[in-house]
């Protein structure tokens, strides 16, 4: 079944307990939270104190996208705050079993993420100790950006690795995810479609989200 997953980066920061009540209430399943710091990715945005700010607001699971160099350093916080899911970059990460087990050791769900230039295979190897895939359809720094399309034959890939191990895993892909481009994931193998833009740009987001549903086949 689709999820639809928010991202918050694209919400009025002003007031992020509304926003974040009102994707809830239109149906969203996760809430995806963009973690920048103006070295791995060209933004600076969230960090541990805005998570917890908004924890108590919702009941659905918290997606912490660390887009950071040295997310061990992090982690803990992150988890602390009430992260339930945390996923960290590849690109970043020398020793990426240590990662995703000290993520684990923190209590939250562990993801990888790859950006849209690198290759599937790099994270073929940690598929068995993840709990999510998490596959860049932009260059992560901003949101209201075009889908790459070359990205899809990755969640193929991914996919097709999962079906052959057996492996429990979600896939999740993110940015410029709308109406024209969130069937081509949701074909190839998604599970769960970060929406910004899409979501948040709109005024009614009951209606956004259903929108990207329908189109994504899910259609309830
Ligand atoms: O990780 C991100 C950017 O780094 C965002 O989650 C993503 O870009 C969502 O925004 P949009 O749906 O507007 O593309």
């Amino acid at each position: 079944m689709t999820k639809i997953a928010p991202s918050i980066l694209s919400a009025d920061f002003a007031q992020l307990s509304k926003e974040i009540r009102d994707v809830e209430e239109g149906g969203a399943d996760y809430i995806h939270v963009d973690v920048m710091d103006g070295h791995f990715v060209p933004n600076i945005t969230i960090g541990p104190l805005i998570v917890d700010a908004i924890r108590p607001h919702t009941s659905l699971p918290l997606d912490v996208h660390l887009m950071i160099e040295n997310p061990d350093q992090y982690i803990p916080a992150f988890a602390e705050a009430g992260a339930s899911i945390i996923t960290v970059h590849q690109e970043v990460i020398p020793h990426l079993h240590r990662t995703i087990q000290l993520i684990k050791d923190s209590g939250a769900k562990a993801g990888v993420v790859i950006n849209p230039a690198t290759p599937v295979e790099m994270v073929r190897d940690i598929l068995n100790d993840v709990d999510l895939v998490l596959l860049m359809t932009v260059n992560p720094g901003f949101g209201g950006q075009s889908f790459i399309p070359q990205v899809v034959h990755k969640i193929e890939q991914i996919d097709a690795w999962r079906k052959a191990n057996q492996l429990n895993l979600e896939i999740e892909a993110d940015g410029g995810i709308n109406r024209d481009t969130i069937r081509q994931c949701t074909d190839a193998g998604a599970d769960v479609l970060v929406a910004g833009s899409a979501i948040f740009k709109q005024a009614d987001r009951k209606q956004a989200i259903s929108n990207l549903l329908q189109a994504s086949e899910r259609g309830d």
